[in-house]
């Protein structure tokens, strides 16, 4: 299987959350590339959490690390990339993004909110109403997420091999379909 993507990197995309850094390492062993999170390589060059930075710097402080570090890390090859929810935010960062193979995880607000209502580590989610929260950042960010290769809607139950399944079970028809529109552009 790890040839499958012939050395180019996944990039998974989606709401906090969504499984993105809990997918992207069952991913990884599975196509044989190094798992990387971008939230984690943020963390250990600022030496601070993701809370303290969004406290010190700001949001928009921590979106121009965050595009720094995806700058860097799209110079690799053999990466599963875990990103930030936010990551599809800034135009600069979809010219990263489009360098590899982009998934989007598609999970309900509901299953988000299950999942994230006891979470402290997501400074945007301190909020009154973090469901609320969730649904007006995922209202704001479909159009954005739907940009992505693939698409992967999440169901309740469903565990994270087996999700990871159905991006592995994906792959190859949107590798066709890119193939394809290479071919229709050439003539
Ligand atoms: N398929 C799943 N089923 C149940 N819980 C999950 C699943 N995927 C992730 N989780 C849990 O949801 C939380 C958020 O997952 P995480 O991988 O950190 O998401 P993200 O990186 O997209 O924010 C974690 O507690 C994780 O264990
Ligand atoms: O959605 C967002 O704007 C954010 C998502 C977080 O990452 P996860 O998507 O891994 O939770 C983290 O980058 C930061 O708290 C901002
Ligand atoms: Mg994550």
């Amino acid at each position: 299987m790890s040839s499958l993507l012939q050395g180019v990197n996944l990039y998974l995309i989606g709401m906090m959350g969504a499984g993105k850094t809990t997918v992207g390492h069952i991913l990884a062993k599975q196509l044989g590339y190094v798992f990387v999170d971008t939230d984690d390589i943020i963390t250990q060059a600022a030496k601070k959490s993701i809370s303290e930075i969004f406290a010190t710097e700001g949001e928009a402080g921590f979106r121009q690390i965050e595009s720094d570090v995806l700058g860097q890390v799209c110079a690799h090859t053999k990466l599963t990339v875990a990103t930030g929810g936010g990551i599809v935010l800034r135009r600069e960062n979809w010219s990263y993004l489009h360098h590899g193979l982009i998934v989007w995880l598609d999970v309900p607000v509901d299953l988000l909110y299950a999942r994230l209502a006891e979470d402290t580590t997501r400074p945007l989610l301190q909020d009154a109403d973090p469901q609320g929260k969730l649904r007006s950042l995922l209202e704001q960010r479909t159009p954005l997420y739907s940009q992505a290769d693939l698409r992967i809607p999440v169901n309740a139950g469903e565990t994270p091999e087996q999700i990871a399944d159905q991006v592995m079970q994906a792959i190859p028809s949107v590798l066709k379909k890119q193939v394809g529109e290479q071919g229709s552009r050439g003539r």
